[in-house]
């Protein structure tokens, strides 16, 4: 078994007395891309809140490197490699982009001021690093939020909905990014009512159903 190896194990989640899914079981691998599917409501940020640590599975485990990550020791080393964005750009109004970055890095993997400007100018931002986040476009918020897929750090990312508000070019590059992420050995779990035209090789999770 790989040692970074993600196994789900018959997870199941209920909310409001309404099971949403039950008996999910897959595993991944470096280098996998999931994309989490399904209509409206079937519970994919669910799932993805679940993984993130955010909120209780009903029943079941999630376990990285032979360790539970929902309850005991794996838990720490988990969310040290992990990088969760939601689906919400979760930016404050009243900081700049700069400082957005700064803030979210500090709670996990402090980050230089130059690696947030080159991260920034990366997702199309140069000449908005100083600009308060409630003066940007929901697109340019949300690619506030996205900067920190370019910043060194964790090899699982955990993304709900990404590409909300991102124009065609932004999609384009985003996905590619997802691309070569996953070609050097990331993981990545996500959310998307998008069809990932250019994601090579993308496995798909149906309420449980892994093709
Ligand atoms: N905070 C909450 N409290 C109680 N129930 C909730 C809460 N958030 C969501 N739900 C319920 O959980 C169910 C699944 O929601 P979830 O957001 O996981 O679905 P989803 O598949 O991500 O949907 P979408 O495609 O619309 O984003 C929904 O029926 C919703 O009503």
């Amino acid at each position: 078994m790989s040692k970074q190896q993600i196994d789900v194990i018959e997870l199941a989640c209920e909310r409001d007395e309404r099971e949403l899914f039950s008996a999910v079981s897959f595993c991944l691998q470096p280098g996998d891309v999931l994309q989490v599917a399904g209509p409206n409501g079937a519970g994919k940020t669910s799932l993805l809140r679940i993984m993130a640590g955010l909120m209780p599975a009903t029943a079941g485990d999630i376990s990285f490197a032979e360790k539970s990550i929902l309850s005991g020791s794996g838990r720490e080393y988990w969310r040290r490699n992990l990088l969760y964005i939601g689906h919400a750009p979760a930016v404050k109004s009243a900081l700049t982009a700069e400082e957005n970055l700064s803030w979210l890095c500090a709670l996990t993997r402090p980050v230089s001021s130059e690696a947030i400007w080159q991260a920034l100018d990366q997702v199309g931002l140069r000449g908005f690093e100083d600009v308060p986040c409630r003066q940007l476009s929901a697109g340019q918020q949300r690619r506030v939020a996205l900067a920190r897929l370019y910043l060194p750090g964790a090899p699982i990312w955990i993304l709900d909905e990404p590409f909300t508000a991102l124009d065609q070019a932004g999609v384009l590059t985003l996905e590619q990014h997802i691309m070569s992420f996953a070609a050097s050995g990331g993981t990545v779990v996500l959310t998307t009512h998008h069809s990932l035209a250019h994601v090579a090789g993308v496995r798909r999770l149906e309420l449980g159903r892994v093709n």
